[in-house]
Parts: C-alpha cells; structure tokens; sequence
C-alpha cells in the first residue's frame, strides 16, 4: 500500500462549552491549527502518485474559506469543537473529494493530536 500526507495550517477561534467554568478551554481561545490528511491506494496512476499532491490544494481553499480566522462554533454549528470533531469534519469533506481518503489528524497545540480514521469491517468469513 502506498500512502501520502499533506499538511494545512490555519487559525481559529473556539469555546468547548459543557466542560466546566474552571476549564480553561470552556474560555473564548484560539489555536494555531495543524491538520494532517492522509490518502492511501494499493496502486499508483501512470504518473506514479497515489494524487497529485496539488490536487489537494482544495482543501486548502475550503479551509481559508470556511475556517480560517474564524469562530468554529459558529461555523460547525456545535458548542463543543474539538479537535476529534474537527478532524471526522475534515475527513468527511476529503472522503468526498478523495475516495483514498484514510484519516485526517488535528493538532491544536505541538504537544496534541487527533485523528479520525474509520474502523475497517472485516467480515467473519474474510477473518481466517
Ligand atoms: N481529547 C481532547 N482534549 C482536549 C481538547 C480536544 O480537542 N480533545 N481540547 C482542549 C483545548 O481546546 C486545547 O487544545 C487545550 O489543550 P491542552 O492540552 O490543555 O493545551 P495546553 O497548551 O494548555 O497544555 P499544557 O499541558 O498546559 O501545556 C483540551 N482538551
Ligand atoms: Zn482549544
């Protein structure tokens, strides 16, 4: 299996309500987000790419446009963005452009990471 990354960088605003008034992060804060995607295929077009890695220069444009320099509560709709939930966010948006699309992973600081990868089925009988 062959398997690529790419990594965007973008600032946002967040408030993970529901935690408590004495969490920090229940307060009005920001990060300097890193978010990682990974796709991955047993073959490679004739190129030799599992993508072209400028062909995900689209989600860069989706999250200077929707993401950045911006309140996530408002844009998920959710008061409690974390970075799990960013990153299955991510993901769905990706799985949708790029079906190679295996995970996405959110670091809000340089010390944390999150990462949405889905589980993979195995049927019973394929299990022996
Ligand atoms: N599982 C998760 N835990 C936390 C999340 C999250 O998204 N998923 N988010 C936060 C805060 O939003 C923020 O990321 C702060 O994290 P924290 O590790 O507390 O960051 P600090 O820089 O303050 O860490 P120090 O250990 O004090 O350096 C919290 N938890
Ligand atoms: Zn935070």
């Amino acid at each position: 299996m062959y398997k690529i990354t790419k990594e965007f960088h973008f600032s946002a605003s967040h408030q993970l309500l529901g935690l408590g008034e004495d969490h920090p992060c229940s307060r009005f804060h920001g990060h300097n987000y890193v978010v990682e995607v990974e796709l991955a295929s047993d073959e490679l077009n004739t190129i030799g790419f599992v993508r072209d890695y400028n062909e995900l220069k689209s989600l860069k444009a989706y999250i200077d446009d929707t993401l950045d320099h911006r309140h996530l509560n408002d844009v998920l709709g959710d008061d409690c963005v974390t970075a799990e939930r960013l990153a299955k966010h991510l993901f769905d948006w990706c799985k949708v452009e790029w079906p190679e699309t295996m995970a996405v992973r959110v670091r809000e600081t340089p010390k944390t990471c999150a990462e949405y990868r889905p589980l993979v089925y195995v049927p019973v009988e394929a299990r022996r």
